[in-house]
């Protein structure tokens, strides 16, 4: 088939495949998805090109970034290694990650289950509460701090056994911790030392040329390893954690990643970052929301999502809310998203411009961002989790992450915090504001201490209900 017939094709394809989506389903129900073939494309030519694909999704809630029919194209029809990359762990219990590893283990046995964290807190120090107004950046050798390259290159050697020699990944991620470890902490100068650890390929329209399933395997003895997953997941962030370095930028608004590209960690294994792509499914809004699918800016009613997290995790608590109806603070009062909308605006100063009121739209919009953000953390559970929770708990993973994470938090001079006006305003999701929102680094500001924190000391996971799932 010539290039344009197979374009031609695609493109009728994928018609015909929204066609049956929205003739099947009501728009109510559909989940906000990605009807972009040129988004789908650089999914697929990024499947043809990769000897082994990473699936990257966020621990809160995985199985909503996890779409079964990837699972069978990538592992039936191509024949690839598909390694499902449990994402963001520093934002979840240690046990309910490895509850959620065996979840996966147990229903699509051909996946390779690693766990991964480009900002590894100890989660034996208990969290404190201000930092739901901080927002971490990472600096210099900040990178190296990733915690999962180890268990990644383990899974890839499993799999390409005997056909590349990763060896010299292995020496990188020693190379990596010695560094780590000994740094003083300077670690921009050193970088510079370094000089470029990476050699970048910047896609052309060859690149988005279809090569075919049938492409040779392991060519030149290079591994290549395709990172594919929904928008705002981490994907750059885990690249620029296996590169340990920022060669890729991050941004918290979703949809950042715009072109594939492609970096040589070592000479023998190369990455291949691709855009997020979300796939249709029948998610209720709200937890679309939540889940960083439906862009916060397009909402038009924020108070039902809020609802559905204020149900769920003690929001009024955690960021010390005063019911707006309380004369007398410690007495008890019913809070319904409107209140805790409200009192959040009071706390924020967010004023309407006309008759300066509390702008409770403002503060609806600014609670979901924080819980996008995993400031606030609602994280879902696998069926049956909570009946097993001691058994996860006492798993002998569970010590081993706790330890991993140990190990490597807490956060030196390469991870900042600093206190972040939340912006919450439509316009802020608008073409202009995404380079401005990507996350900088290199930050100096002394990070400041939240005001109130008779939370510290309390884990926020612990405050978690048993019914999140
Ligand atoms: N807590 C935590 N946040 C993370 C981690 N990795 C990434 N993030 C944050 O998640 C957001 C998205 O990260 P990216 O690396 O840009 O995600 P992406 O999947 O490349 O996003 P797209 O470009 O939209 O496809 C940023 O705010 C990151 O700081 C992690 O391991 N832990």
């Amino acid at each position: 088939m010539s290039k344009e017939q197979l374009m031609s094709q695609e493109e009728r394809s994928f018609q015909d495949y929204l066609g049956k989506i929205h003739g099947a389903y009501s728009s109510e129900k559909l989940s906000y998805f990605e009807h972009n073939l040129e988004t789908w494309r650089q999914l697929w030519r990024v499947l043809e090109m990769s000897d082994i694909v990473l699936l990257i999704t966020d621990i809160r809630h995985p199985v909503v970034n996890f779409p079964p029919a990837l699972y069978e194209y990538v592992t039936g029809e191509l024949g690839l290694a598909l390694v499902l990359v449990l994402n963001k762990v520093d934002l979840a219990p240690p046990a309910l990650v490895v509850a959620w590893k065996h979840y996966f283990h147990q229903h699509y046995p051909q996946l390779h289950v690693v766990l991964f964290t480009s900002f590894p807190r100890d989660p034996r120090t208990p969290q404190d509460p201000s930092s739901v107004l901080k927002k971490s950046r990472r600096r210099g050798r900040g990178w190296t701090r990733a915690l999962g390259p180890e268990q990644l290159l383990r899974a890839c050697e499993a799999i390409t056994v005997g056909k590349v020699d990763l060896s010299s990944w292995r020496e990188k991620i020693a190379r990596d911790v010695a560094g780590a470890t000994w740094g003083n902490g300077s670690g921009e100068e050193e970088e510079e030392e370094d000089g470029p650890a990476v050699l970048v390929e910047q896609q052309t329209d060859s690149a988005m040329e279809p090569t075919g399933p049938t492409q040779e395997r392991y060519k030149d003895g290079v591994v290549t390893i395709g990172c594919v997953g929904f928008p705002n997941v981490g994907k750059s962030s885990l690249i620029n954690g296996l590169v340990g370095r920022k060669v890729v930028s991050v941004s918290r608004t979703p949809g950042h990643t715009r072109y594939f590209q492609t970096y040589f960690l070592t000479p023998s294994v190369k990455l291949c970052d691709c855009p997020g792509l979300i796939f249709p499914s029948l998610l209720p809004r709200q937890l679309q929301v939540l889940a960083g699918i439906y862009p916060i800016a397009q909402i038009q009613e924020p108070y039902t999502a809020v609802g559905y997290l204020a149900s769920r995790i003690p929001v009024q608590a955690l960021l010390h809310l005063r019911h707006p109806e309380a004369e007398d603070p410690s007495a008890e009062h019913p809070w319904c998203a409107w209140d805790i909308c409200e009192a959040w605006a009071e706390k924020r100063g967010y004023k309407t411009a006309k008759a300066a009121r509390n702008d409770v739209y403002r503060a609806a919009n600014s609670l979901l961002r924080l819980a996008v953000d995993g400031r606030l953390s609602l994280c879902f559970h696998p069926p049956g989790y909570s009946e097993q929770k001691g058994t996860w708990e006492s798993h002998p993973e569970t010590t081993e992450l706790v330890v991993l994470q140990g190990r490597v938090g807490p956060a030196g001079d390469e991870e900042e915090e600093e206190e972040e006006e939340l912006s919450s305003s439509c316009e802020e999701e608008g073409e202009e504001d995404r380079d401005a929102d990507e996350e900088g680094e290199g930050d100096e500001e002394t990070p400041t201490s939240a005001p109130g924190s008779s939370l510290a000391g309390r884990n926020p996971y612990a405050l978690l209900g048993e019914d999140e799932c």
